[in-house]
């Protein structure tokens, strides 16, 4: 069901590892090809557009593109009481981690006289994903909502796909989260088509306006999404690229078998590229996840799926020869959640460099962090976590610098910035400064 792959006996190093560890071959790459003519359907047809392309994608021709407030308020009364307590213990975990994340200004005296403040402006308008395929993400809602609404955005918009079975809004508890959150302008949109609508604005039919254009895309979606996300990048700012789910599991011989397998087949159950890997120093305990996942997959409720994502050439069982090969591969491969269950695991996860998130111990997995850790679960996939992080309060801010310098410190420092000036073959610049304090034209 799952492949193996034995890098034992082999110098490793992170870097060289990358086009050897399994992972879905250029899948964003290849979703760019579809989603193109997706994003200028959007581009050129509005709301008509996205019509056609959710009866195409969706099975269903939404009577109402963007959610009415009456179904907000509906789904959040109809909420099942223990989800909205759950929904609700989220939101608070996770408003207490994000509200941390808020930043202050700075002011820096580079000189007497001379100081440059960082003030921290939140994105105005932003657009938020939540998935709702293959399954439905009131959870994604909490998880993009709740840091933007900690840096202080004014405007959010949620867009989820339409559900068949829902009249052709989304579902039930995505609209019960939005309502929950204070969210008012929800849309029965999904996909790359959801995407380009929030980055270029739609109207109707009649030439009112549907959507206005957001300024920021955040959210994990499928390829598609992500791919939209890739393409519009520039158009519109955006998050990591946070595409189907990754989990990677460090182990030793001491841990346990059935958690490691539990914990693989939680994240192969998002979808059918899901990946799911065991890099482990102990063949014995490969052996043992191995007879676990044969007997769970079975007796799991989405077995199809979890075994094709289980199957792809983006899940294995790695052997390697000791920590310090847990090591290349966890920051070769950069995994979107990396669990490390290990004797000493804090002091390996704090040797981890690339990981969208790490879940040190056999009581820390990672669905807990989809849900209730209190941590976001919007994290980056594809290897991305190289050079990105998941969604913070840091996301929706920008730093903007403010310099303000006394005309004796600019006195002061005016020699070295026409010396840079003359060096660069760019005079004017230190004219500029001369014009002030003298000494030049
Ligand atoms: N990385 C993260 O932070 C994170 C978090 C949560 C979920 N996820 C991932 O999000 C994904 C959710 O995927 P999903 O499919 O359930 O929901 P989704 O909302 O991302 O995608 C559904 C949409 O995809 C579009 N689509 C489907 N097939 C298409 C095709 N052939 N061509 C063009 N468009 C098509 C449809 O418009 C549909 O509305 C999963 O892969 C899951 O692992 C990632
Ligand atoms: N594992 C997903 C992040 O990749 C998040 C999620 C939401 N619901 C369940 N899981
Ligand atoms: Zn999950």
């Amino acid at each position: 069901m799952i492949r193996r792959l034995d890098l034992r006996g082999r110098a490793l190093h992170a870097r060289e590892l990358r086009g050897t560890l399994p992972r879905a071959e250029a899948d964003v790459e290849k979703a760019l090809a579809v989603v193109r003519p997706v994003v200028e359907q959007v581009r050129t047809g509005g709301a008509g557009a996205l019509r056609d392309l959710a009866e195409r994608f969706d099975g269903v021709r939404p009577e109402h593109l963007r959610v009415p407030a009456e179904a907000l308020a509906r789904a959040l009364l109809q909420l099942d009481p223990a989800v909205r307590a759950a929904l609700e213990e989220s939101v608070r975990r996770a408003r207490r981690v994000h509200a941390d994340q808020r930043r202050r200004p700075t002011t820096t005296q580079v000189v007497p006289g001379g100081t440059v403040t960082e003030r921290w402006v939140p994105v105005a308008r932003v657009g938020l994903y939540a998935p709702g395929g293959v399954a439905v993400y009131p959870s994604s809602v909490v998880m993009n909502v709740v840091p933007a609404q900690e840096a202080g955005v004014a405007e959010l918009v949620v867009v989820s796909p339409p559900q068949r079975e829902h009249g052709g809004l989304p579902h039930p508890t995505v609209l019960a989260a939005c309502a929950m959150l204070g969210v008012e302008e929800v849309y029965a949109v999904g996909g790359a088509q959801a995407v380009a609508m929030l980055a270029l604005g739609a109207s109707e039919e009649d030439g009112s306006v549907l959507c206005a254009p957001v300024d920021m895309v955040t959210g994990p979606g499928n390829r598609y999404v992500a791919a939209a996300k890739r393409l519009l990048r520039g158009v519109v700012g955006i998050d990591a690229e946070a595409g189907p789910t990754e989990v990677m599991v460090l182990a030793d011989d001491g841990a346990d078998a059935v958690l490691v397998a539990a914990d693989m087949v939680s994240q192969a159950e998002h979808d059918d590229v899901a990946a799911a890997v065991l890099v482990t120093t102990s063949p014995a305990l490969a052996d043992r996840v191995e007879v676990e996942l044969e007997r769970q997959v079975p007796a799991t409720k989405h077995a199809e799926r979890v075994r094709t994502a289980l199957a792809g050439p983006q899940s294995a069982l790695v052997l390697v020869d000791d920590e310090e090969g847990l090591l290349a591969v966890a920051d070769g491969y950069g995994a979107e959640h990396l669990e490390v269950q290990t004797v000493d695991a804090a002091g390996l996860a704090a040797r981890v460099r690339s990981a969208g998130a790490v879940f040190v111990g056999p009581s820390s997995p990672v669905s807990l962090g989809d849900y209730c850790a209190g941590s976001n679960h919007v994290l980056p996939t594809g290897g991305t976590s190289r050079f990105s992080g998941g969604l913070s309060v840091q996301t929706f801010l920008r730093g903007v610098h403010v310099v303000e310098y006394s005309a004796a410190a600019l006195a002061e420092v005016a020699p070295h910035v026409v010396a840079l000036a003359e060096a660069e073959d760019l005079p004017a610049h230190g004219q500029a400064i001369t014009a002030r304090t003298g000494g030049g034209a």
